[in-house]
């Protein structure tokens, strides 16, 4: 068993009289893939938006490594080292390429960076004095960025490589997407929540987003996934965490998912007919 990197115990939160995620545990081990599935309206991305500080929780714990972070901004939990995607893929428009991933390698280093003392302005005069004076010290550290940033836009290989210079604006929208995920790596985040990264993409541009999920996988990334194409997912996944109407209803490894009848009925929301239609329709769906 990997060390214990984020466990989730008895998350809740309600908008109004509805419960978006019902007392939900999850617990993700370091370099485990593990897959967040369930219909619209299941609960998946309000639980994203609970890990990383984007909402908070009415009720449960979030435990990151050793803390507990239970309802800390988003801003403190990068500097942890939680990073993510959003589901309709958000990049800085008219910024290029390259400026975009260097984005999230300052932000790394804006978070890492002792603070100055605590003086209102002065951290951001300092930050202004070293880019006018440019001291050697400096300058080397935004070259090796600038190689790290390429290297990591060097995985998404030619859709992405030839484009540093382009602003974010003209990039096809699956280009954007992976620029996202190339952004999010640049904060060197030992957790990536990534949010239906393969939405709106083709069918090859889903098999090119695979092949570079295995690839983060394969080189001990954490990763926590919603996904909407199950094959994806079961290819993928370590293990495989169910949602419908914010409750989790199951959690197993994706073989043990896929042959889940609670699990099928709820995806399929075939919950008045029959078992045996139920699987008909799902083998079809799962295959
Ligand atoms: N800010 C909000 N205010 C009110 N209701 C909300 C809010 N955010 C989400 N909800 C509701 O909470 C429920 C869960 O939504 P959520 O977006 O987390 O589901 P999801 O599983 O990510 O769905 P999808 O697969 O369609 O993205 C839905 O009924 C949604 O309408």
């Amino acid at each position: 068993m990997p060390s214990l990197l984020l466990e989730v115990a008895g998350l809740t939160r309600r908008f109004g009289g509805l419960t978006a995620v019902d007392a939900v545990d999850l617990r993700v081990g370091e370099g485990e893939l593990v897959s967040v599935i369930g219909p619209n309206g299941a609960g998946k991305t309000t639980l994203f938006n609970l890990v990383t500080g984007l909402d908070q929780p009415d009720g449960g714990l979030v435990r990151f490594v050793d803390e507990d972070i239970t309802g800390w901004p988003a801003q403190r939990l990068a500097a942890r080292g939680i990073a993510r995607t959003f589901q309709h893929g958000r990049v800085f428009a008219n910024l290029t390429v390259l400026d975009n991933v260097l984005v999230g390698a300052h932000t790394r280093l804006r978070a890492v960076r002792p603070r100055l003392g605590g003086v209102p302005g002065l951290a951001a005069l300092a930050e202004l004095a070293l880019a006018l004076v440019q001291p050697p010290a400096v300058a080397r550290e935004e070259q090796r960025l600038r190689e790290e940033a390429r290297e990591i836009i060097d995985l998404f290989g030619s859709r992405l490589a030839p484009r540093l210079d382009h602003p974010a604006y003209s990039l096809s929208y699956a280009n954007r997407r992976r620029l996202e995920i190339a952004r999010a790596l640049a904060l060197q985040p030992r957790l990536l929540l990534l949010d239906e990264p393969t939405a709106g993409m083709n069918e090859s541009e889903t098999a090119e987003m695979l092949e570079i999920i295995r690839t983060l996988k394969s080189r001990g990334q954490t990763i926590l996934l919603i996904e909407h194409k199950l094959d994806l997912v079961m290819q993928l996944s370590d293990r495989v965490a169910v949602l419908d109407d914010g409750r989790k209803i199951a959690e197993d490894l994706p073989e043990a998912v896929r042959n889940d009848p609670r699990v099928i009925e709820a995806y399929l929301g075939h919950r008045r007919v029959g078992h045996a239609a139920v699987q008909a329709v799902a083998a079809e769906a799962l295959a």
